[in-house]
């Protein structure tokens, strides 16, 4: 039987990819988008159509759920809808994939929260490129020796928060192997707001918004004499699907909740 799959988001450029990657694995399917606006409408090669051709969009998840019975619900929306999509999942008894960037601190305890008491399993990624999991290892382990750290995360412009999911949880992941401290000069002077970056203690993140640019990140770790540049870059949404099947394919048999998909890859 094949992994029936729910996708939120489905007419973006994240969703777009997925509905491809997951209709060409051999067992998974989408059986039903969610979405705010277009209820009752089908979504075929990316456009909307009123010919019942293509995957079906609710406004709901509990009627998508009524008559499709997804096991998963991945979610590739923006930083306003996600919650609502997690915590209406988890009370349907589908199991979220979450790749939306942009959910607060007290959401994610929330989330945390709502797994432990449903027992409902689910994962959020935020980033689901293996190189980019890869390069957050490495960083972590790197920050242990050289513990002054910058990170500068590049996008798209068409990207909605800052910094990314991917600098947040680098800094997470970071902060594990590095005590905090200040970096830079103790009594430095800061002329134009912002341009120190963001500040976690004292570790420091740069966002670059530019069209032409994807997603890229590179963390740079500082010591006497030297530096150590960790760099990772997706040139495609395709390098995100891997780690998404990967993700449905796990998340079906959990109940907890995982963040990262460092926690399921060796
Ligand atoms: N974890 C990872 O590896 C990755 C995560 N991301 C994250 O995924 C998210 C989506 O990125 P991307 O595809 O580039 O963004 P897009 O803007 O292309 O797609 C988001 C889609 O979600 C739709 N949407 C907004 N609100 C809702 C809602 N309540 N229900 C259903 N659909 C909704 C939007 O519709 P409309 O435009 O009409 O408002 C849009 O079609 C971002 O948060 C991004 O940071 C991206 C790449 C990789
Ligand atoms: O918006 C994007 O594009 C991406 N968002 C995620 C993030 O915020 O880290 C993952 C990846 O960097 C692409």
């Amino acid at each position: 039987m094949k992994i029936k799959v729910a996708i939120a988001g489905a007419r973006g450029r994240m969703g777009s990819t997925a509905i491809e990657a997951i209709e060409a694995a051999k067992d998974a399917e989408v059986v039903a988008a969610l979405d705010y606006k277009f209820g009752g409408l089908h979504l075929h090669n990316g456009a909307i159509n009123e010919e019942k051709q293509g995957i079906p969009i609710f406004t709901s998840l509990a009627e998508l759920c009524a008559a499709h019975q997804p096991a998963v619900l991945l979610d590739v929306t923006d930083p306003d809808a996600v919650f609502n999509n997690v915590k209406d999942a988890l009370s349907l008894g589908v199991h979220p994939v979450v790749g939306t960037s942009g959910l607060t601190k007290q959401e994610l305890e929330a989330i945390f929260k709502m797994v432990e008491t449903t027992h409902v399993g689910g994962i959020i990624a935020p980033n689901f490129s293996i190189g980019a999991v890869l390069m957050m290892k490495f960083a972590a382990q790197a920050a242990r020796y050289l513990g002054d750290v910058e990170i500068l995360e590049m996008h798209h412009d068409r990207k909605l928060d800052a910094p990314s999911g991917t600098a947040v949880k680098t800094a997470e992941m970071i902060k594990e192997n590095r005590p905090p401290h200040i970096q830079g000069h103790p009594e430095e002077q800061v002329h134009l707001e912002g341009a120190r970056g963001g500040d976690v203690e004292g570790m420091k993140i740069h966002s670059v918004r530019l069209p032409g640019l994807l997603a890229h990140q590179q963390v740079l770790l500082g010591g006497e004499g030297e530096l150590l540049t960790i760099r990772h870059d997706s040139f495609d949404r395709k390098s995100f699907m891997p780690g998404i099947m990967m993700a449905i394919r796990e998340v079906i048999g959990r109940k907890d909740l995982v963040y990262g998909l460092e926690n399921i890859i060796d």
